[in-house]
């Protein structure tokens, strides 16, 4: 994921916190508060000093006093918990708003552009990453804020009170600064460095898990597992190497910022014995100087956090900034039949160029099928056609529209595409079926699966529809998953299906099963399938041979067997292949 242009964090979290920001003022308004409560003391203890030195002895006062305290210290606990609670409530929405918004762009960008980034790193940003920051956001608003404003109308009150002390209060400070931006000056890119390490980490860590079975069947355990510790290994010595060059100011800058007083005994010292500066005022300069620090020291350690928070928000900004798939918000018309055509169509993925000028034509209710060479782009048509991907040149139109100038809902309304993958979701085979129309009942998801012949074996399961399948339906036999994914296509009832056929699960049996599903689909529809096993389209109304990135030719199965040698070729290997496999079944 490549950095985007950087927003300032605050800018970037009121345009997120949305109907939240009642509630970071609120919560900001809480801590000031809360920091004012908790800096009154000194003025308090100042008084009670000067008393002391006064000689007074009326215990009223120091009750008094003491109650006034008591008071403050409560309130300062008080205010703080309503801050923290109101910016903790904002920042979870927030955070739920940044998914919600990032999850809703990746259905919108081009599958390729997706599959270029690493699942690990998606999951890395959408999960850990964000929730990294809730601490960081739900503590930095209020606190960050309080803690700035209020040293900063101490300072005012110093200089009013005398502005020889208040320079002597400040004279460690710009010492402790010179050692915090020592210790922050390649933070960014330090703190870049980590990230990348870590995302290396959870790449290694997310293909070791789902190359589990190559890694066990071809004996590579040991140097997967290598590479793994390998990544952990690099990404803590980075880590440990960044903190070492860190420490050694950040000890610096925190002894030094706290140790006020080495200015102001002295300074305040010698005014005293020259008789400018009165023990009351000395005091009071003595008091808040202590109190003036600690917030300040509070709003340094926040310089961290708003470092990792504008990393953290330059990632989010980079996956919220992927270039849509250019679709209107609203259709400019609509398709006037399902006729769909594709006209001096190219594509490439990324700079080589897989698709060069296709030109095909599928009418309304028709079958229609792609057979080629491995690799010659069927399935990247089909994609197109589906709308994963836009073509790069020429234009796909649905009875006559562009498919671009189609909402992606509208469009996908007419489109059930089953792709090779066959990818189930980790949750039941019930609910798995039932994406194919959200608002389907049981009854509905029943009876799509027994069209599609799915009915007995669910029912043979653990749990019949209730079997939850596994991670992206691993529980299931590949024939199973292929045809649970049918169903899920017949149950959207869409009039045009494209069918990715995969070249597995072609035993005998399943092979029927799959055929009839299919034909049960497919009835009354358009059907664009990409076929392996030619033996299932010779009935189709067109079959385009694809080669190379082109269409060779097309006609009917008895036209291309007698026009097209390539086709020919094809149909006979599959006759032999078939003749062998069926032969050795039989035996
Ligand atoms: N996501 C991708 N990124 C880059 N190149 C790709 C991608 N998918 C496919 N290709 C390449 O595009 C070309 C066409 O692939 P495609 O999958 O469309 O072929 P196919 O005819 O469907 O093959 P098969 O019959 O083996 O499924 C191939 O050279 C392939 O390597």
């Amino acid at each position: 994921m490549e950095k985007q242009s950087r927003r300032s964090v605050p800018s970037w979290i009121w345009d997120f916190a949305g109907q939240h920001r009642t509630q970071y003022v609120l919560s900001v308004l809480s801590a000031v508060c809360g920091v004012v409560c908790g800096i009154l003391p000194y003025f308090v203890m100042a008084g009670i000093i000067s008393d002391l030195l006064g000689g007074c002895r009326d215990m009223s006062i120091y009750i008094k006093n003491c109650l006034v305290m008591a008071v403050l210290w409560l309130g300062r606990c008080g205010f703080h918990s309503i801050s923290t609670t109101l910016s903790h409530k904002a920042t979870f929405a927030v955070l739920g708003t940044i998914r919600k918004r990032v999850c809703a762009k990746l259905s919108r960008v081009p599958l390729g552009t997706v599959l270029d980034i690493p699942s690990g790193s998606i999951k890395n940003v959408l999960v850990e990453r964000i929730d990294s920051i809730e601490t960081t956001m739900a503590h930095i608003i209020p606190e960050f804020t309080s803690n700035l404003l209020v040293p900063i109308a101490l300072l005012v009150y110093l200089f009013i009170l005398d502005w020889r002390m208040a320079l002597a209060v400040l004279a460690t400070v710009p010492i402790g600064f010179g050692c915090y931006a020592l210790m922050t000056r390649d933070y960014e890119e330090s703190y870049q460095n980590t990230i990348n390490k870590t995302k290396i980490l959870n790449d290694t860590a997310v293909e070791y898990i789902n190359g589990i079975e190559v890694i066990k069947a071809f004996g590579k355990a040991q140097s997967s597992y290598d590479k793994f510790v390998a990544a952990a290994k690099e990404g803590a010595s980075c880590y440990v190497e960044w903190m070492r060059r860190c420490n050694i100011y950040f000890c610096l800058a925190m002894s030094i910022f706290p140790a006020t007083m080495i200015a102001v005994l002295p300074i305040g010292g010698l005014l005293f014995r020259a008789g400018t500066l009165d023990a009351g005022t000395f005091i009071q300069v003595i008091l808040f100087s202590v109190g003036l620090i600690a917030p300040l020291i509070t709003v340094m350690s926040y310089g961290d956090d708003l470092a990792k928070l504008s990393t953290i928000i330059g990632e989010v900004t980079s996956l919220l900034t992927l270039e849509d798939m250019k679709r209107p918000d609203t259709s400019a018309s609509q398709p006037q039949s399902k006729d769909i055509k594709l006209k001096d169509v190219t594509f490439g993925y990324h700079e080589k160029e897989v698709l060069h000028g296709i030109n095909l034509e599928i009418r309304e209710g028709t079958v229609n099928a792609l057979v080629g060479p491995s690799g010659s782009g069927k399935s990247t048509i089909a994609r197109l056609v589906a709308s994963l991907w836009d073509v790069s040149g020429g234009s796909i139109t649905l009875g006559g529209v562009d498919i671009r100038k189609l909402t992606q809902g509208d469009y996908h309304r007419y489109i059930a595409y089953v792709s090779q993958d066959n990818f189930l979701f980790d949750t039941t085979v019930m609910e798995n079926i039932r994406m194919g129309k959200q608002n389907a009942t049981d009854a509905e998801v029943m009876e799509a699966a027994k069209a599609c012949g799915c009915h007995a074996f669910i029912l043979g399961l653990e749990n019949g529809y209730d079997t939850v399948v596994g991670g992206a339906g691993g529980h299931l036999s590949g024939g199973e998953r292929q045809r649970i994914a049918i169903a899920r296509a017949m149950l959207k009832n869409a009039p045009i299906i494209i069918l990715d056929e995969a070249t597995a699960f072609t035993d005998p049996e399943n092979e029927a099963m799959i055929q009839s599903a299919v034909a049960k689909l497919t009835k009354g529809k358009t059907l664009i399938v990409i076929a392996h096993r030619l033996s299932t389209i010779t009935n189709s109304d067109q079959i385009f041979v694809v080669e190379d990135g082109k269409i060779r030719t097309s006609g009917t199965h008895e036209e291309l067997l007698a026009q097209d040698e390539l086709y020919a070729r094809m149909w006979r290997s599959h006759i032999s292949v078939r003749d062998t496999v069926e032969g050795g079944a039989q035996e």
